[in-house]
């Protein structure tokens, strides 16, 4: 695995000290194939990662090398065949809400209203509170969608309903926000925003992410670091720290460090695609 760096100013957000948010072991992931006994389909082969506390990690590579397998494993939701998984320390050994996911299409219940979906976790833990009702009105004004408290999932916009959707997972506070493509289906404008806005919200709470990308350039602008893996089985082919200053906007997009960052990484991963 090969290093690069990119950028002068130092890394924000990263404690090399404490326990790390993730740690990625020797982990292999295959899947058995339907035809015939045996015909197993090697998805992760040995993959190493480890991500600091309050880090923000991109990771990049060719369709079908793993990202959302990875991403799999730290949120609990498959074992692997061999390796360790470990969140803040301890074996994953299922979901939980110390991690939030976040995917492509945003998981509403159509039937409650962003108010309702919001404090569905914290009522079907028995946890639903008058400080939590507080919390979830807070978390609808910071994401924007106070005055869409009563609305249904299909009266909202594309993008509201990501927002709700984060909304639903911040009101657990995760330490741990894993990503899989979650602004991949937006038009560009709106993809714009809700990066603003994931920007902006790191800025203020440092929660650890685990991204997951095919856009570089949402990479860079993202993340501290950008893990960029082998095509399949996957494993981790680079490693590009993002030392851009923070906090980083579009209009950062066309300076010549931004887009020397770009380049580098994609000469790597042109060779993997
Ligand atoms: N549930 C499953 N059953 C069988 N095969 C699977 C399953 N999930 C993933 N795979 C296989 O594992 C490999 C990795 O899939 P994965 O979805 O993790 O890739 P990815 O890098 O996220 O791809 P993409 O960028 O296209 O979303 C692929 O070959 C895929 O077909």
């Amino acid at each position: 695995m090969s290093t690069d760096q990119i950028g002068a100013t130092p890394a924000l957000g990263s404690s090399t000290l404490a326990v790390p948010a993730v740690e990625v072991r020797g982990v292999s992931k295959s899947f058995r194939g339907r035809k015939r006994r045996g015909d197993a389909r090697l998805a992760l082969d040995g993959f190493d990662l480890t991500v600091q506390q309050g880090e923000f990690v991109c990771l990049l590579g060719p369709s079908g090398c793993g990202k959302s397998t990875l991403l799999n494993l730290l949120a609990g939701f498959s074992t692997p065949d061999a390796g360790e998984v470990r969140v803040a320390g301890e074996p994953v050994r299922g979901p939980g809400p110390d991690r939030g996911v976040l995917f492509q299409s945003p998981m509403l219940f159509p039937w409650a209203t962003v108010m309702g979906n919001v404090l569905y976790g914290p009522r079907a833990r028995r946890q639903l509170d008058d400080d939590v009702r507080a919390a979830a009105t807070e978390l609808l004004r910071t994401v924007g969608l106070a005055d869409h408290a009563d609305a249904y999932p299909h009266e909202l916009s594309g993008g509201m309903r990501h927002r709700a959707a984060f909304a639903r997972v911040l009101i657990n506070k995760p330490k741990l926000l894993l990503m899989d493509e979650p602004f991949a289906a937006l038009d560009a404008i709106t993809r714009a925003a809700m990066q603003r806005f994931l920007l902006d919200l790191w800025q203020v709470q440092r929660t650890t992410i685990v991204f997951v990308t095919h856009d570089v350039e949402e990479a860079v602008l993202l993340s501290d670091r950008v893990v960029v893996m082998s095509g399949s089985p996957g494993h981790s082919r680079a490693e590009f720290p993002v030392e851009l200053p923070r906090p980083r906007s579009y209009e950062d997009a066309d300076t010549l460090e931004f887009v020397a960052a770009k380049r580098r990484i994609r000469s790597v991963l042109n060779t993997e695609v």
